[in-house]
C-alpha cells in the first residue's frame, strides 16, 4: 500500500503581479511502504520545495497529496535536515525525547536502541557541544527514526559533512534502515549517494517535472567499493548529464 500519493502536483510562487514562477509541474508518483526513495536533480529544480510540500511547511498550488498510516491513526512524519538542529542545553537523550509525545520507559528504551544503532549509546548524557558534527548528525538521524514515523523525510542530511564522515554515515543509514524498514523520501543533489541508498530514484528536471523514475535493484548493503554499485552510479550519472544537455539544447519546460 502507498504511504505517500502525489498526483498532478504543481507549485507556483507568486513574486508579485505579473510575475509568477512555476517551480513544480504535474508531479505524480507514489511511495510504497518500506521503500527508500530519493529525489535528485540539479540545483533549483524544486527538490526542497517538493519536500516542504510533503511535510506541510509549504502549500501546493494544485493537485493532490495524501499520506496514510497502516494503523488508522493520523500519519506521523520524521525529519532529518542538513544540520541536526539539536538543542544545545539538552543532553543527547533529552534531545531524542524532546520530539516524542510519549515520555514513558518504552519510548526511552527505543530512543536508546536507536542511539545504539548509530554507535552513540555511550554518549546519551553528552551535550551537543561535546560531539563532532558527524556525531550530532547521527543523533539527528537516530531521533528521526525513534519517532517511528510512517514517512521519514531527509533533506540532504550529509551535505554539510566532509566526504569521509558522510561515507560512514551513509553506511550507518543503510544499516539502520535495513533494521527498521521505515519509508523514506530522501532529497539529494548527489546521484552517487542516491544509488547507494535507494530502491528508487525520481529525477526532477529544471522546470520541476519528473524526468525519470529509476528502480535500483542492487543487493544491500551497498558499498562504493563494490564494482556493481560503481557501475550503476556511473550509468545514472550519465543519464542525468544527458538530461542537462537536453536542457541546454531545447526550450526549457514552461
Ligand atoms: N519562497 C519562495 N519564493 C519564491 N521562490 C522560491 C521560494 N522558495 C524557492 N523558490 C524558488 O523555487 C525554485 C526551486 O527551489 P528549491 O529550493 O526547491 O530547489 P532545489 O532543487 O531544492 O535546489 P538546491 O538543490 O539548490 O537546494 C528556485 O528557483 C527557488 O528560487
Amino acid at each position: 500500500m502507498a504511504v505517500l500519493t502525489v498526483k498532478n502536483l504543481a507549485k507556483t510562487f507568486n513574486l508579485g503581479t505579473p510575475r509568477a514562477s512555476r517551480v513544480l509541474d504535474d508531479i505524480t508518483f507514489e511511495v510504497r511502504g518500506q521503500t527508500f526513495v530519493s529525489i535528485v536533480g540539479p540545483s533549483g529544480c524544486g527538490k526542497s520545495t517538493l519536500l516542504n510540500i510533503i511535510s506541510g511547511v509549504e502549500e501546493h498550488t494544485s493537485g493532490e497529496i495524501s499520506l496514510t498510516s497502516d494503523e488508522g491513526r493520523p500519519a506521523r512524519m520524521g525529519y532529518v535536515f542538513q544540520d541536526p538542529r539539536l538543542l544545545p542545553w539538552r543532553s543527547v537523550l533529552r534531545n531524542m525525547m524532546y520530539v516524542q509525545d510519549d515520555q514513558g520507559e518504552a519510548t526511552v528504551a527505543r530512543a536508546r536502541r536507536y542511539l545504539d544503532m548509530v554507535g552513540l549509546a555511550k554518549n546519551a548524557d553528552f551535550y551537543p557541544g561535546q560531539l563532532s558534527g558527524g556525531m550530532q548528525q547521527r543523533v539527528g538521524i537516530a531521533r528521526a527514526f525513534a519517532v517511528e514515523p510512517d514517512l521519514l523525510l531527509m533533506d540532504e542530511p550529509f551535505s554539510h559533512l566532509d566526504a569521509i564522515t558522510a561515507r560512514g554515515l551513509r553506511a550507518q543509514l543503510q544499516d539502520i534502515w535495513a533494521q527498521s524498514k521505515k519509508t523514506v523520501v530522501f532529497v539529494t543533489h548527489d546521484v552517487v549517494e542516491a544509488v547507494e541508498l535507494s530502491d528508487r530514484i525520481i529525477v526532477l528536471q529544471p522546470g520541476g517535472r519528473i524526468y525519470e523514475d529509476i528502480g535500483i535493484d542492487l543487493p544491500r548493503p551497498r558499498r562504493q567499493t563494490d564494482p556493481t554499485v560503481a557501475t550503476l552510479q556511473a550509468e545514472v550519472l550519465a543519464r542525468l548529464e544527458a538530461m542537462k544537455e537536453l536542457g541546454r539544447t531545447t526550450e526549457p519546460v514552461a
